[in-house]
């Protein structure tokens, strides 16, 4: 027997992918959601159509978009594909090069249909026999040719010779020349393409197939068909000799027991599938990164069809992949999945080589095959002994490689599953978030245009008015419809999430290493949980760094209005509140959640329980129906009091979170405080703390206290009469505003985000202006109504001038100039 022995020269070329999208069945109808373009890219459009406004205003469109070597749709005949693709690398078969082609795809998707075809559309396998024979039979050299076949199939990773009637298991070897091969596998002679088909036939009927939910004549096992293709000179003085192979290769398709509705053995032969998928998708993951970054390990020992394909993956081989989609909507996830893996198969180098070698060496290259194989039995002996004393000693507890690789991918899919659904509650939360400001301003609408139809009916500014409130009466309704799609993704998240816990939980009762798997199982589902408390996490931060922007506000905003600390004090005495001197108390420390009112440590202010009144006059002119108008808020956050930036202060007011027990007490008129409310008292001065806060997430290792237990305290303004007077306050909205305070008007400030009060009273906010309150000086109501905190809304955009009043006779405090 002639040895091959490939010459040194080698050439480096990448795996060549295409993609082929089937056409939609009878079965599934519906619309199609896959687009190919130029030949060579493949668009999965969102599969939710009614995302469509979501892709316009968020970005967050489900779409997505891949190129490949080669793509083709639905209309595409295997003819088409073959000649496009894969026929010149058949040619090189013949020229002693190995090809290996192969079909991947989720079950259904129609690698068998590719690779074996029907009579009118013939499969590659088909087209590829074609190819050599004609090509031998019009080769003009006198070389002598020899094809040769095999066939085999690997179902629950066991090989069995298709070719054989009755075939045992068989082994694989791997020979150090000719790579792996599979001993006792039978290789046909054949002289002619009719004899391969007809043994391809008498295979494919010996192959397993099961009718499934998504597939009646869905494969079961992976299938190789071989053909080698010995070519050799005739001449009389020559003795060289070259063989190429041709690797042709119907993968099982990957499946959601969900999905194929399996159960048993059909559920057994999908995990076993799954398996060997997932650890060639391991290999090709593994391969692609290592063209990236140069990673050394593959684990191509993981199942018996990574060890076949691994010529082909990253031998000697030119190697085309041929990734097979549906175009269905309900395969919208198997098939980004599928083009995921062909997306990082395109980064695979092979290095392909002729196969030639000379028939006189022969002697010696028994010689190196007999010292191989006597190696390959020592290393096997040696194998042996110490499997054999693993499982004396420890009988359980080792996981074999696959289930290890099978688990990790689950524990991959698990993580997406989680990470999707932390991205979809941020979405909601947000649309939460944007509904809530859109309904507090449209009361507030409703209430202006109840107010001005009083002075004019059907005025230019009621038409204004109502024009707004349609357009916000469109956002609520977009917001809605927006949310309750998240909602049903958010519902089908959880069912995936489900199936993955069952997956999980099955794996466990199946499998001998019970106590390994349901550690990782715990292990990870720690993970999960710990993500889901990471987001919750955020979004506290979120609140908190809000309420100590307030806070820092508030802070400008009162002392910027000429008060100092005496005359902050000496109205607390009045008031009986108890405000800590800063310099008096234990340090705020964020990052120590010790601190934090609800653990009952540090000093903090004691505030009336009371909630929050501010007193507002009857006749407010319109263009100050954003602050004058009573605003009923429903979910809002805090009202804010915020801490300066410019001036020294001893004193910090907190703010407070509404609670469901939150009761409006008129009767108190002092900040009243059931429990504390307040993060803490700085050590430092105001200005240094406001402007050097910690970051909020850094050093918090658990936020949930301060997001949600914080008990309300109240704000009582009716008894400060403050009696600074502003001149005007002009408001620009969006993006950033800004507000001139006159001394002749009223100013109320509730939950408003003023973010900057400069010493010249010019008020600058932003993102989001929120509520004022104002009265113009000729409005001073002789007794202030009361307005709650809790009721104040966010006005989000206006750019109408606005005129605040502001009163502070309590505090007597000198009215601030501003200009
Ligand atoms: N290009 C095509 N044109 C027409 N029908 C097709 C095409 N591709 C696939 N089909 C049909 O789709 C169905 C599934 O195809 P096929 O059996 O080839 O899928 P598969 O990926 O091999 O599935 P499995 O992994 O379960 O074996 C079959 O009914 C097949 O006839």
């Amino acid at each position: 027997m002639p040895s091959i022995r490939a010459p040194a020269a080698r050439k480096a070329t990448t795996l060549t992918v295409a993609v082929k999208c089937r056409p939609l069945t009878d079965r599934e109808g519906g619309r199609d959601i896959v687009r190919v373009n130029n030949d060579k890219e493949v668009v999965i459009l969102d599969p939710d159509l009614s995302k469509e406004y979501l892709d316009r205003i968020q970005n967050r469109s489900k779409e997505r978009r891949y190129a490949f070597d080669y793509a083709f749709g639905p209309q595409s005949t295997n003819l088409g594909v073959y000649e496009r693709s894969i026929q010149s690398t058949i040619a090189g078969v013949i020229q002693g090069l190995n090809a290996t082609i192969f079909a991947y795809g989720s079950t259904g998707s129609g690698k068998t249909y590719t690779m074996v075809g029907t009579e009118d559309d013939p499969g590659l396998m088909v087209l590829s026999l074609n190819t050599i024979f004609d090509l031998i039979k019009n080769d003009k050299s006198s070389d002598v040719f020899q094809v040769t076949c095999s066939y085999l199939e690997v179902y629950n990773e066991v090989i069995y010779d298709l070719l054989e009637k009755s075939s045992g298991h068989l082994e694989l070897r791997e020979d150090p020349e000719q790579g792996i091969m599979v001993a006792g596998l039978r290789c046909i002679k054949v002289n002619s393409a009719d004899k391969i088909l007809e043994l391809l036939n008498l295979g494919n009927s010996r192959r397993k197939t099961e009718n499934t939910e998504v597939n009646e004549t869905s494969s079961r096992s992976h299938a190789v068909l071989e053909i080698t293709v010995t070519r050799k000179q005739r001449a009389k003085y020559s003795n060289q000799v070259m063989r190429g192979k041709l690797a042709l290769v119907d993968l099982a398709g990957s499946e959601r027991a969900s999905e194929t509705n399996s159960g048993g053995q059909k559920l057994r032969d999908g995990a076993n599938i799954n398996r060997s998928l997932l650890a060639l998708a391991n290999c090709i993951n593994a391969l692609g990164k290592q063209q990236k970054k140069g990673l050394a390990y593959v684990p191509y020992r993981n199942s018996k069809l990574t060890r076949i394909l691994k010529d082909g993956l990253s031998g000697n081989s030119q190697t085309i992949m041929i990734a097979t989609i549906s175009p269905a909507v309900t395969q919208y996830h198997h098939t980004v999945n599928t083009l995921k893996y062909a997306d990082r198969a395109k980064e695979i180098k092979t290095h392909i080589q002729k196969n030639i070698g000379t028939i006189n060496t022969h002697v010696s290259d028994y010689q190196r095959m007999i010292d191989s194989l006597q190696n390959e039995v020592s290393q096997l002996r040696k194998e042996l002994s110490d499997k054999e004393t693993q499982l004396i000693s420890k009988p359980t507890e080792k996981a074999s490689d696959d289930e290890l690789s099978w688990l990790d991918t689950l524990s991959h899919e698990t993580s997406e599953n989680v990470h999707e659904r932390i991205n979809l509650q941020k979405a909601l939360f947000e649309i939460e978030e944007m509904n809530i400001s859109n309904r507090n301003e449209l009361q507030n609408l409703d209430d202006a245009i109840a107010k001005q139809q009083a002075i004019e009916k059907d005025g230019a500014v009621v038409r204004a008015l109502r024009a707004r409130r349609q357009v916000i009466l469109d956002n609520i309704r977009d917001n809605d419809e927006l949310s309750n799609n998240y909602l049903k993704e958010v519902e089908a998240n959880e069912k995936r999430r489900c199936e993955l816990q069952a997956m999980i939980d099955e794996a466990i009762s199946n499998n001998g290493n019970k106590t390994y798997l349901r550690v990782l199982s715990q292990y990870r589902l720690l993970g999960i949980a710990n993500t889901e408390l990471q987001f919750e996490i955020a979004m506290r931060d979120q609140i908190i760094h809000n309420q100590r922007e307030a806070q820092k506000n508030m802070w400008n905003l009162l002392l910027s209005l000429g008060l100092d600390e005496k005359q902050i004090t000496g109205l607390a005495l009045k008031q009986g509140i108890t405000i800590e001197d800063w310099t008096m108390t234990g340090q705020l420390q964020l990052s120590d959640r010790r601190q934090s009112p609800n653990t009952g440590s540090g000093t903090y202010t004691t505030l009336s329980s009371s909630p929050p009144t501010f007193q507002l006059g009857a006749n407010v002119p319109l263009d100050q129906y954003f602050c004058s108008t009573p605003i009923s808020l429903r979910n809002r956050r805090p009202p804010h009091i915020h801490c300066r930036d410019e001036d020294h202060s001893s004193y910090y007011l907190h703010d407070y979170s509404p609670s469901e027990n939150t009761a409006l007490n008129e009767d108190e008129s002092c900040f009243r405080d059931g429990t504390s409310s307040l993060h803490g008292v700085p050590e430092r001065h105001p200005l240094e703390f406001c402007s050097s806060y910690p970051p909020t997430r850094s050093q918090l290792s658990s936020c949930s206290e301060s997001g949600t237990s914080m008990t309300p305290s109240y704000v009582d303004f009716r008894q400060q009469q403050l009696d600074v007077r502003s001149s005007s306050i002009r408001q620009q909205m969006q993006p950033s505003y800004h507000a001139e305070i006159s001394s002749t008007d009223y100013f109320h400030h509730g939950s408003m985000m003023v973010h900057r009060v400069s010493r010249q009273g010019r008020f600058h906010s932003s993102p989001l202006p929120q509520n004022f309150a104002a009265l113009n000086s000729n409005h001073v109501p002789p007794k202030l109504g009361q307005f709650n905190l809790q009721d104040m809304q966010v006005l989000p955009s206006y750019d109408t001038i606005k005129k605040v009043s502001l009163s502070s006779n309590s505090l007597e405090a000198q009215p601030p100039t501003f200009v």
